[in-house]
């Protein structure tokens, strides 16, 4: 963000829900991060392929959060509010009370995450309608998205959750209303996982063929009928309930919702790169491709005309950056697989203590173990033989199988810490060539794309970086604000407080990349 002519003093608040934690950052006028908080939330998995969380323990822990960030600053410099979450789905009953998502009709759980694969069937027989909203997904819905989730609710708890609902949210819908009121969805959540159009609204026949007719019948009002753009002001802000619950002033704005990976996508991809030597300088925003990599890695690249790849998600207007169409690859589980790999070998034990030890993270001993393994050699090498494939959790793109499954060739009989140093390089290998794999699918339907723009958790892990650069040959920048996701959610609120006309307005120079 760059500010202008506005005065310094002015602040906001970006809230950004991933997978496994809240996170929350105070940023000023010119994007810089002031304060930032984290806290861990609940995920259960009562059976294979089911996650679900708590809407109440995301809200919780976005309180406290919110509250840390804010402490000791004048509550009246706070100008805009703005969340990102992930793409789960949050169900409430009429009077906007948690109703369960699960057979043991327990609901406190009334979320189904974003990685849940419990509805393969009825993402089956949406994928067999051949409907044309598909072409708008990839030409193949995934089963992380919402209708097949929806069909599930309807066929499997009709009575307990299905026909007491008042109101099904994507999850940053679910945060901006909880603290304004106002229901109206985001026109990021509802295209990108809704089947939702910026252009044709609804499509009636869709959820009709599906068996969703249920929704055309009462005007979308369980799922959206009021939609805005990311960014816009809601209602008349912060309730006075909410401002007690986040520790803030009612009536601050509050900003319409992206999605976590959109929100990623909208901190780094307008970097301004002048003077690093960078090939994307003085090339459109369009040869850019941002990859957030958190639990699942996404792959965000934006078009000026609608690009149709197939099994990559998209295209979609004006999802993540006003006016482009966006095309969304993604890995399903990319830190999550890393962190299976590390933790169920047999010598994780031996690693915790040696990390301990230096005080270092697990990843930091293991980046500096194959350092010392490798010798003379590119680390890269040392795999020659041991293979991964990475699709534990099915491919998302560019195959849109979620019935694949991973995989290790070049095994021994040995599981010391060297086997461990060189499985977890193998697998961040694979994950880097599932990103190459994506971006040849992209170019090959008419993106262009020059350099890669990295954020996330897996973004601080030096080794994941450099394996992508190695294995796409294009160069990656970091965003000096190692957060940029946050920078993406106080993005929003920046623009819905009014002090920034758009969300581009709020690219400025403060965010170049890290030196
Ligand atoms: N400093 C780090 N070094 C290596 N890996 C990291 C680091 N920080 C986070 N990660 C990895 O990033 C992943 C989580 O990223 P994050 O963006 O926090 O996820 P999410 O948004 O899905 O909750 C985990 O797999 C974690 O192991
Ligand atoms: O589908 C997605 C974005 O469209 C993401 O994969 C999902 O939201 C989870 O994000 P994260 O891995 O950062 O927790």
């Amino acid at each position: 963000m760059s500010g202008g002519e506005q005065k310094p003093e002015r602040y906001y608040v970006g809230v950004d829900v991933g997978t496994g934690s809240v996170r929350a950052a105070l940023v000023d006028q010119s994007g810089v991060l002031l304060a930032f908080a984290d806290q861990p939330i609940k995920k259960w998995e009562p059976q294979f392929n089911h996650h679900e969380q708590s809407s109440e323990d995301i809200w919780a822990a976005c309180c406290v959060v919110t509250k840390k960030v804010v402490q000791g600053i004048d509550l009246n410099q706070i100008r805009g509010l703005g969340f990102d979450a992930t793409c789960s789905l949050v169900v409430l009953d009429k009077q906007f009370h948690p109703l369960p998502v699960n057979h043991e009709e327990d609901s406190h759980r009334n979320v189904i995450m974003w990685l849940d694969h419990r509805a393969v069937s009825q993402v089956n027989r949406i994928n067999e309608t051949k409907h044309s909203v598909l072409q708008y997904v990839g030409g193949v819905m995934s089963v992380e998205m919402q209708a097949p989730k929806l069909l599930w609710l309807k066929e499997n708890l009709r009575e307990t959750c299905w026909d007491k609902a008042g109101h099904f949210f994507d999850l940053p819908d679910f945060l901006s209303w909880k603290a304004t009121g106002v229901t109206a969805r985001s026109l990021c959540s509802l295209v990108c996982k809704w089947t939702y159009s910026a252009e044709r609204g609804w499509d009636d026949s869709f959820w009709k063929m599906i068996g969703l007719e249920d929704f055309v019948a009462d005007n979308y009002s369980k799922i959206g009928n009021q939609v805005l753009p990311p960014g816009a002001s809601l209602g008349n802000g912060l309730t006075p309930e909410a401002a007690r619950d986040l520790g803030l002033l009612p009536g601050i704005a509050v900003a319409a919702s992206l999605i976590d990976a959109h929100a990623g996508g909208l901190g780094v991809i307008g970097a301004d790169v002048k003077g690093h030597g960078l090939v994307c300088e003085g090339q459109p925003v369009t040869s850019r491709l941002a990859v957030i990599c958190g639990t699942s890695s996404c792959h965000m690249g934006i078009s000026k005309d609608p690009i149709f790849v197939p099994g990559v998600w998209g295209p979609y207007f004006s999802a993540m950056v006003p006016g482009f169409w966006l095309n969304e690859g993604g890995q399903s589980v990319t830190g999550k697989l890393i962190d299976h790999m590390v933790e169920g070998h047999a010598a994780f034990p031996e690693l915790q203590v040696k990390a301990t030890a230096r005080c270092q993270s697990v990843y930091a001993y293991l980046n500096s173990h194959l350092d010392l393994i490798k010798k003379a050699q590119p680390v890269g090498f040392l795999t020659v033989d041991l293979h991964v494939w990475p699709d534990f959790h099915g491919n998302r793109s560019p195959l849109a199988d979620l019935t694949l499954k991973g995989m290790v060739t070049g095994l021994k009989l040995s599981q010391d810490l060297d086997d461990l140093a060189i499985l977890y390089l193998a697998t961040v290998q694979a994950i880097a060539l599932g990103t190459r794999f994506i971006i040849e699918a992209m170019e090959a339907a008419g993106h262009s794309i020059s350099t890669l723009f990295l954020c996330g958790g897996l973004s601080k892990n030096p080794l994941f970086v450099q394996m992508h650069a190695d294995v796409t040959g294009m160069p990656v920048v970091l965003s000096q604000e190692v957060e940029s996701v946050l920078v993406g959610a106080a993005i929003l609120g920046a623009c819905a407080s009014g002090d920034f006309a758009s969300v581009q307005v709020c690219w400025g120079e403060s965010r170049g990349p890290r030196q």
